[in-house]
């Protein structure tokens, strides 16, 4: 087939991917990397696939610009499917802008001339007055006549999305586009991103192993785990109300710490003392059995320093972070929690600390045979 297929939409998400499978032929033997795969977003949303290396970000990504085809499932756009299990729309009718790891800009041509490369079909004064507007909302309007490699890394960065967004895109694809940059800078440039994205009102999916730069672009976050999405959600969801063990253990810094439901007191006791069951959480189980052993999720910010406090725990680890420590305390029966203290309060290793829960709510999973685990 070669056209792209219409669909009836109304009220219909911009871009979809339902039950999307893709794999690699390795010799006569399909290899499926995506399993299953769905996600949606409306028109103007940034979504963000999240997850360690290897787990099929990047093939998602690929799926969608339509460099792999599908084994099973759809994916439309704007209310067209351009993939499905017998078809692939090719790549450059899909009308989607990428922007990758590595710039990818044109050595040889000026800051100005890569950003209308996708522009020659206008005429000089229309394409002159796109190429400075777009320069102007990435923050470069005084460098169009320099070269790249006159340029920093996130100047560059920002001329690939300038040069991305040029031809006005139904939709832009960001393939890790700030992991060659320092850490410093990547969280600032992805909020600086997503304000321009937002001005433009540009749908876009960025992929990333990084969660501070997921959070500080995304509008949705889907956390990956071998080939298929285990959470859905905002980055808010995804820190505090995390859906399984293993969201709990890759977004943020906590620790498990064992507990033992109370049915009578509703609370779930554990070795800091006792948290109300069902406070704040709206998903909770309250028929949880009574004396079921649970794991609670202890983020480091649940943990709070206070010289007052009866409760003792021994710094084992500290980690300076600037406005606060990350220290790494031990209780007396060898569990260990993580704490985020305003970094005045400067503890030495060994010492004796007092802490108390500050927790608004409460996550547990079902008791794993496991000694307890530390996240983040
Ligand atoms: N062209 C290919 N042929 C065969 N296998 C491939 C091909 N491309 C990727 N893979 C395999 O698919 C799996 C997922 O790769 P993918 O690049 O999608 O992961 P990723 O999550 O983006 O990882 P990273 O963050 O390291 O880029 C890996 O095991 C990889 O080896």
């Amino acid at each position: 087939m070669s056209a792209i297929h219409a669909l009836p939409s109304h009220l219909a998400p911009h871009l979809s991917l339902e039950s999307i499978r893709v794999g690699y032929r390795l010799g006569q033997q399909m290899h499926e990397i995506v399993h299953s795969l769905s996600f949606a977003l409306q028109r103007g949303q940034i979504g963000c696939l999240l997850g360690q290396s290897g787990c099929g970000k990047t093939t998602v990504l690929r799926a969608i610009a339509g460099f792999e085809p599908l084994t099973e499932g759809s994916i439309t756009l704007g209310g067209k499917e351009i993939s499905n299990a017998h078809f692939t729309a090719t790549p450059e009718t899909r009308q989607i802008g990428v922007v990758f790891q590595d710039y990818a800009l044109f050595p040889h041509l000026s800051v100005a001339d890569n950003v209308g490369f996708g522009l020659r079909k206008l005429a000089a004064p229309e394409r002159q007055a796109r190429i400075a507007a777009l320069l102007t909302l990435v923050g470069l309007a005084s460098q169009g006549k320099k070269f790249p490699h006159e340029l920093s890394g996130g100047q560059q960065q920002r001329v690939a999305l300038a040069r991305a967004l040029a031809p006005q895109p139904d939709l832009l694809l960001l393939d890790e586009p700030f992991s060659n940059l320092d850490v410093d800078l990547r969280e600032r440039l992805a909020s600086e991103v997503r304000d321009i994205l937002k001005e433009v009102g540009t749908t876009a999916v960025l992929v990333t192993h990084d969660q501070h730069e997921a959070f500080a672009i995304a509008d949705q976050i889907g956390v990956m785990q071998d080939g298929v999405i285990v959470q859905w959600d905002s980055a808010y969801n995804l820190y505090h109300r995390p859906a399984n063990r293993f969201v709990a253990d890759f977004i943020g810094l906590g620790v498990f710490t064992p507990g033992i439901i109370d049915q009578q007191t509703q609370n779930v006791n554990i070795e800091l003392g006792s948290l109300p069951l069902c406070h704040g959480m709206e998903t909770c189980d309250p028929n949880a059995p009574d004396g079921q052993q649970v794991d609670v999720l202890l983020r480091a910010d649940d943990v709070v320093h206070d010289d007052t406090s009866p409760l003792q725990a021994e710094v084992v680890r500290k980690a300076f972070r600037g406005a606060d420590f990350l220290y790494t305390l031990k209780l007396p029966s060898g569990q260990l929690l993580l704490a985020l203290v305003p970094s005045h309060h400067d503890h030495a290793l060994g010492e004796r600390i007092g802490i108390r829960l500050e927790a608004d709510h409460v996550v547990t999973f079902t008791k794993e045979n496991e000694a307890p685990g530390m996240s983040g």
